[in-house]
């Protein structure tokens, strides 16, 4: 679905490269996360999929192609939901398809309806964004990722601004969805705990320039409870990822 072919990249201002051919794959339907300490690059690694930024030598496919000949092959979703405060909620997830072109306003006011629901945020469209709790906009956000009907979503610390039990109920809610709806999901995280909880597989950022990222399988399946990460296996791989990431921001 993903994948980065000796991608090197520096930002103009600074004297040091973030990356240095770097490689890794991503596949399609997995859920992945990428940890590591503050400022190694983890934002960048989006930047570079999005096309706000373009790598200095390297290549980033998506299902095999080269992102430069491609269009609205990826949704993202920045840590503050960035709901625009003079829209209403259904105003807000409609404008992908705003963006996009080619659909009526009968036509995009029925799918961002339809998302909504999906997200159980039904009779919440006409609100303003101001109305609603920090998950619920999360989750207007999330369904507007959705709506760039892009298989592979880029998720940065979604839940990091909000509450430790919204959180907890967020990351259960962002499972259900990803295995509803079938999709590849990249999440940057911080938290050990929340990437245990969520993927399949973890990319740890282990040096700067990124040359490599540690990839480790969880070896837990889906439907995922809080209940296994208390498992003895599960608590020692993420004393192993403390570690790893207490070593690495030294
Ligand atoms: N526009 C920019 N111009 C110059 N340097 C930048 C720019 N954006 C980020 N950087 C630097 O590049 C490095 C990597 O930034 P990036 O945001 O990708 O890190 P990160 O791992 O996502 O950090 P955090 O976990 O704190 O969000 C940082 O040292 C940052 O200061």
């Amino acid at each position: 679905m993903l994948e980065f072919d000796n991608v090197c990249f520096q930002y103009e201002v600074d004297d040091y490269a973030i990356m240095d051919k770097l490689s890794f794959q991503i596949q399609d339907g997995e859920f992945v996360c990428v940890i590591g300490p503050s400022g190694c690059g983890k934002s960048t690694i989006f930047r570079l999929v999005n096309k706000l930024l373009t790598p200095d030598a390297g290549r980033v496919l998506v299902n095999g192609q080269p992102i430069e000949t491609q269009k609205n092959y990826c949704g993202y979703m920045p840590q503050h939901d960035l709901l625009f405060p003079w829209r209403t909620v259904r105003e807000n997830v409609m404008l992908p398809m705003e963006i996009q072109g080619g659909y009526t306003k009968a036509e995009m006011q029925k799918r961002a309806d339809e998302a909504l629901a999906s997200v159980g945020l039904s009779d919440w469209g006409q609100k303003s964004p101001r109305e609603l709790s920090g998950g619920m906009r999360q989750r207007a956000a999330f369904a507007r990722t959705v709506l760039t009907g892009s298989d592979l979503l880029l998720l940065d610390e979604p839940f990091s601004a909000l509450d430790y039990l919204t959180r907890l109920s967020m990351r259960e809610w962002l499972l259900e969805q990803w295995e509803r709806d079938q999709k590849t999901v990249l999440f940057i995280t911080h938290d050990v705990e929340e990437a245990l909880f969520l993927s399949g597989r973890i990319l740890v950022v282990e040096s700067t320039p990124m040359t490599h990222l540690r990839s480790i399988e969880v070896p837990a399946g889906y439907p995922r409870t809080r209940e296994e990460l208390a498992r003895p296996e599960i608590l020692s791989l993420k004393e192993d990822l403390i570690q790893m990431l207490r070593r690495d921001a030294k």
